[in-house]
């Protein structure tokens, strides 16, 4: 596998001086081609401030956003962003099938090419005859699903979702989980996914990055141990997937990981102790909480000199890195 995004010790702090807000620090993770990765963290803790940067949209005041080995500055051209608010994200007065080949006008793609694509994508979406509709004429879920062939027909290297299915119902939550989960398999898409559901983020997942409370960096990272192909009913309620939700729960509530068999956490621990100990309730003292680093900073210099003020100690196989 090649690494699609890696992000280094990214930070970003609004404003200045009495009223600096820094909302994240120090927050370093990779994600790898074909990948889904999915972010959870605490309200307001900087997930969106996350995905800006990396999508270009603004520049972090630290650290380095890389695609395909490139420094992102400014909006890089083949990345795609879907956002939660799907009616402010499409134009009411374009048709479903000119909402989608709009983004493909300011890439310089000929008209044909621009139809076939968009066609193609909404296909994909199931929403093949929908075309020549507009938008206020279709449902949240529908409206959604426009959202997401609009972003498919980019043909991006990294899709980017901010919390893309919070604005729906249950039901069509699911249906569109796994709408993405097929497309993704389908076209070996690269995403990265933020939000706020526990049980959402191990369904669809292939890692699992929790962030702590702002100023918001990676506290663990799970690797989802689940089948490719899941399934609303049965895999929710397999032992595989209750267990890796109680641990991202746990995780995110600033516990230690449970004593049970464990989903192995492959990433090694690392953090300079004062960064990653902003736990979600609270409840752990700061410069006690754990760390776990990218892949990236395994072998790195920032990784190196992080771990040597580390104590490594393995439970239920999650590997936990105090600071010494
Ligand atoms: N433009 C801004 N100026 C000042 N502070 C900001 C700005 N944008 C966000 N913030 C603050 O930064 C913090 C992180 O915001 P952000 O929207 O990234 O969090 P989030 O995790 O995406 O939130 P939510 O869980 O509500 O979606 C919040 O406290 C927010 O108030």
């Amino acid at each position: 596998m090649t690494t699609m995004l890696e992000v280094s010790d990214l930070g970003h702090t609004y404003g200045s001086g009495d009223t600096a807000y820094t909302a994240i620090s120090d927050l370093s993770f990779t994600v790898e081609t074909g990948e889904l990765t999915c972010i959870v963290g605490p309200s307001g803790c900087g997930k969106s401030t996350l995905l800006r940067a990396i999508a270009g949209l603004h520049t972090p005041t630290g650290g380095t956003v890389r695609l395909k080995g490139e420094t992102v500055a400014g909006v890089p051209e083949d990345l795609a962003v879907v956002f939660q608010d799907y009616s402010r994200s499409l134009f009411p007065w374009l048709t479903v099938r000119d909402n989608v080949e709009f983004p493909l006008r300011s890439r310089g793609v000929s008209a044909d090419d621009r139809a076939s694509r968009a066609a193609e994508a909404l296909e994909w979406v199931g929403l093949g005859k929908a075309g020549k509709k507009y938008p206020w004429q279709l449902s949240g879920g529908m409206q959604q699903r426009v959202s997401i062939a609009r972003a498919l027909a980019c043909r991006p290297s990294l899709l980017l979702m901010d919390e893309p299915f919070a604005s729906v119902d249950a039901q069509t939550r699911f249906e569109l989980e796994d709408l993405l989960l097929r497309v993704r398999r389908e076209l070996n898409a690269t995403v990265l996914l933020v939000t706020h559901d526990i049980d959402e983020s191990v369904y669809l997942g292939d890692r699992v990055l929790v962030l702590s409370k702002p100023p918001a960096t990676v506290v663990a990272e799970l690797p989802v141990d689940l089948p490719p192909v899941r399934d609303q009913i049965t895999t929710r309620e397999s032992d595989a997937f209750v267990s890796l939700r109680s641990e991202v729960a746990r995780l995110l509530h600033g516990k230690e990981p449970a004593t049970r068999s464990a989903p192995q956490v492959t990433s090694e621990a690392a953090g300079t102790g004062d960064q990653g100990v902003h736990v979600a309730d609270g409840g752990t003292p700061k410069g006690q909480r754990t760390v776990t680093a990218p892949k990236n900073r395994r072998n790195g210099a920032g990784g190196k000199g992080r771990k040597k003020h580390m104590k490594t100690k393995k439970k239920r196989g999650v590997t936990v890195q105090r600071p010494r």
